[in-house]
């Protein structure tokens, strides 16, 4: 019995191996990594952007000629070559310098999801800690920031000869949190930053890269910021199609020969650059079409597959920002959906007073605070910012009020099924039939006043 368990046990590993083998042999992929979004490819894969190119080039030469770089400020919408250009140039840099026995140094931290301006800085001290290959030597927390900032000119003063610390997304930092009277976080930031070199806190030169999608980004920036930051700017505008079909031709050998068929390298540069020709987005599109292939056991790439790797990238966005509203926004979102996906009557639009009638009777089925109507609307206000939804004014005649009218962007039933995995909405699929019945209720309340 013994026996035949571990052949059992064998003939079991040899299959699960057989079949990973499988899936590598049979793949669409030849070199995925080149369509990897942060995979720094080489010069002759960049496509255009030599303006940016030669800018950043001549902007960290004096690196290498023991000078100081300016401050920089890279600006453009999402996916269009900031921190590839940046990144590539330092990679360079990082290069010679070690020819010319010039400590260089780069620190770099994305910002999207940092909370504060001391989380910031100690994730900078993180990074220049890693890169020194020294200890951290701050706790995260139970010290002022101002210490962790000691310790973050400390480790650039004895371990680089020269440093550029690049922002990503500089204009998210701490972001949503933020009350509109104080500084925001990232302008104490860049001034701190930058007057530290100049005020010789900090040995060594260092400069600040920041980049952002913001085009009115220096507006916002303290006074004092904006004048000590005082940045050479490099400007990057969107692709049009035909770049983005470049820029997807020179990784088709990321793939199989002839797995391609004709039209796909197209077809994904064109529903990339319906948005705003953002290559983050054609490149996802293109690997996304060879992993729906490969899931499915094709050996070639259809249309089809870049079809459905458009809905998929729509729903994991749709996901991905809806994990970020709070439960009294994802309440009033799912209220709002669930109106025309139960409706029996066919409505393109959502009365916000049904909406917020139903509003209140999930609130109430969920145990959940009840808030008021202004709130609902304020609540329905960033879920149009987020671009779940659009809205339109609607006056109903003399003494009937103006309420507002939703529309939804993508599909309804998609964002309430969505909401529903949520765990505090799970309990509302269980009582689906009596929220179907009072979603009709009043919608046939408000249209027969
Ligand atoms: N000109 C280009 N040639 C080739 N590939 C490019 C080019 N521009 C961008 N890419 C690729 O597109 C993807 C996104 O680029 P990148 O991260 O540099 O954008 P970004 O402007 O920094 O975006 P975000 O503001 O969202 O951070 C990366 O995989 C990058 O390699």
């Amino acid at each position: 019995m013994g026996d035949g368990d571990g052949d059992g046990q064998q003939s079991l590993s040899q299959s699960i191996k057989g079949r990973l083998q499988e899936g590598v042999q049979n793949s669409v992929f030849k070199n995925k990594s080149l369509l990897d979004p942060d995979t720094v490819i080489d010069e002759d894969r960049i496509v255009g952007r030599d303006e940016q190119l030669d800018d950043t080039i001549t902007y960290l030469r004096p690196t290498l000629q023991g000078n100081r770089p300016p401050n920089m400020l890279l600006y453009g919408p999402s996916g269009t070559g900031k921190s590839l250009i940046i990144n590539a140039v330092c990679e360079q840099v990082i290069e010679l310098a070690e020819g010319q026995d010039i400590r260089f140094g780069v620190v770099k931290i994305n910002c999207q999801t940092i909370k504060s301006h001391d989380r910031a800085v100690y994730r900078l001290v993180e990074n220049a800690a890693a890169q020194a290959g020294v200890e951290v030597g701050v706790p995260e927390s139970g010290v002022s920031t101002d210490q962790k900032l000691i310790r973050f000119y400390e480790i650039l003063s004895d371990h680089f000869d020269s440093v550029i610390i690049i922002l990503d997304e500089i204009d998210l930092l701490a972001g949503r949190q933020r009350d509109p009277n104080d500084e925001p976080a990232y302008s104490k930031l860049l001034y701190q930053l930058s007057r530290a070199s100049q005020l010789g806190r900090i040995e060594g030169h260092v400069s600040v890269a920041a980049l952002t999608n913001d085009p009115r980004f220096m507006e916002e920036l303290d006074g004092r910021a904006e004048s000590s930051f005082n940045p050479q700017d490099i400007v990057f505008p969107d692709y049009d199609a035909n770049q983005l079909q470049s820029i997807l031709e020179r990784r088709q050998d990321a793939y199989q020969d002839d797995v391609l068929e004709d039209g796909i390298i197209p077809l994904s540069a064109a529903l990339a650059a319906q948005d705003h020709g953002d290559a983050r987005k054609a490149i996802d599109l293109f690997r996304k079409a060879g992993e729906i292939a490969d899931r499915r056991d094709e050996d070639r790439i259809r249309e089809e597959h870049v079809r459905d790797a458009q809905k998929e990238a729509e729903r994991d966005r749709t996901l991905t920002q809806m994990q970020g509203l709070s439960t009294q926004k994802k309440l009033s979102l799912y209220a709002t959906a669930i109106v025309p996906v139960y409706s029996t009557r066919s409505l393109s639009t959502v009365p916000s007073t049904v909406a917020y009638r139903v509003y209140q009777y999930i609130t109430d089925l969920l145990d959940a605070d009840e808030k008021s109507r202004d709130s609902y609307l304020r609540y329905m206000n960033e879920a149009e910012t987020y671009n779940f939804v659009t809205s339109k004014k609607r006056g109903r005649g003399y003494g009937g009020g103006v309420h507002k009218e939703y529309a939804f962007v993508d599909d309804p039933s998609v964002v309430a099924e969505t909401l529903r995995e949520d765990f505090r909405l799970e309990q509302a699929g269980h009582d689906e039939d009596l929220i179907r019945s009072v979603v009709n209720a009043q919608i046939e309340e408000f249209f027969d006043i």
